[in-house]
């Protein structure tokens, strides 16, 4: 059995500048499909779960998702966005891949505003705000997500250049600023409900998101 110190300073003497520490690695079966389920931690104390299928060899075109965590969307089924559709539209989409990586992004909740702060936008919606005007009459950012801590999971698991799944050209820009590029975009199912129509209309039209089949 590997302790978690072991595997830290394994992970620190190969990576000397690596800002996440693998702390944990196990099998990890679910209804979306069989993963290794590996935890890393930032030294702030944020974690991400990398779920990995098959064989990413030499890392060349991996299937990437980068999901940011949604506690109401992922876990709550909440229908006033599309999060949890498409978190398991992407392991689905690895599994039957054979290979690819879902990175689950703790500490981007409500992109990174945090579960209280998004349940307080919500209020603010519910009184006629968008998402992005909700965060601003809040006094915060539009989305405060950094995507360090990602790319160093990605590289220790030996991601060279990827395909993402994803709608959000600011994701695909990150990824290259910091050195890995993005081969293709893949579109990932689109959730459309009566509940998140004004959700996905906001991230089309004020965030860029590529979304042209939201009506
Ligand atoms: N602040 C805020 N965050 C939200 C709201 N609805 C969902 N979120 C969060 O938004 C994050 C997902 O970001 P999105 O902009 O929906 O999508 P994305 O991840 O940027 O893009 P995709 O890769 O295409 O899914 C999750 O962390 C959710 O918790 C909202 O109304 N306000």
């Amino acid at each position: 059995m590997t302790h978690t110190a072991d595997l830290g300073s394994r992970l620190q003497d190969a990576h000397p500048s690596l800002p996440v520490v693998l702390v944990g690695e196990a099998r990890l079966p679910t209804t979306s499909g069989t993963f290794r389920a590996l935890a890393y931690r930032q030294a702030d104390g944020v974690e991400y779960l990398a779920l990995v299928t098959g064989d990413l060899g030499d890392g060349h075109d991996v299937l990437v998702r980068l999901h940011s965590e949604c506690l109401t969307g992922d876990v709550l089924g909440s229908l006033r966005c599309d999060c949890g559709p498409q978190l398991h539209a992407a392991l689905e989409a690895i599994t039957a891949e054979g290979r690819g990586v879902v990175l689950y992004l703790r500490g981007q909740e409500g992109r990174g505003i945090g579960l209280a702060e998004k349940i307080a936008a919500y209020a603010l919606q519910e009184q006629g705000r968008d998402t992005v005007e909700a965060n601003v009459d809040l006094g915060l950012p539009v989305d405060a997500r950094d995507y360090t801590g990602a790319v160093a999971v990605l590289r220790d698991l030996g991601v060279r250049d990827v395909e993402l799944m994803t709608h959000n050209p600011v994701k695909v820009r990150a990824l290259e600023a910091h050195g890995v590029p993005v081969l293709r975009r893949r579109d990932l199912p689109v959730a459309q409900t009566v509940d998140n129509l004004r959700y996905l209309r906001t991230k089309r039209d004020r965030m860029g998101h590529e979304l042209p089949g939201v009506d």
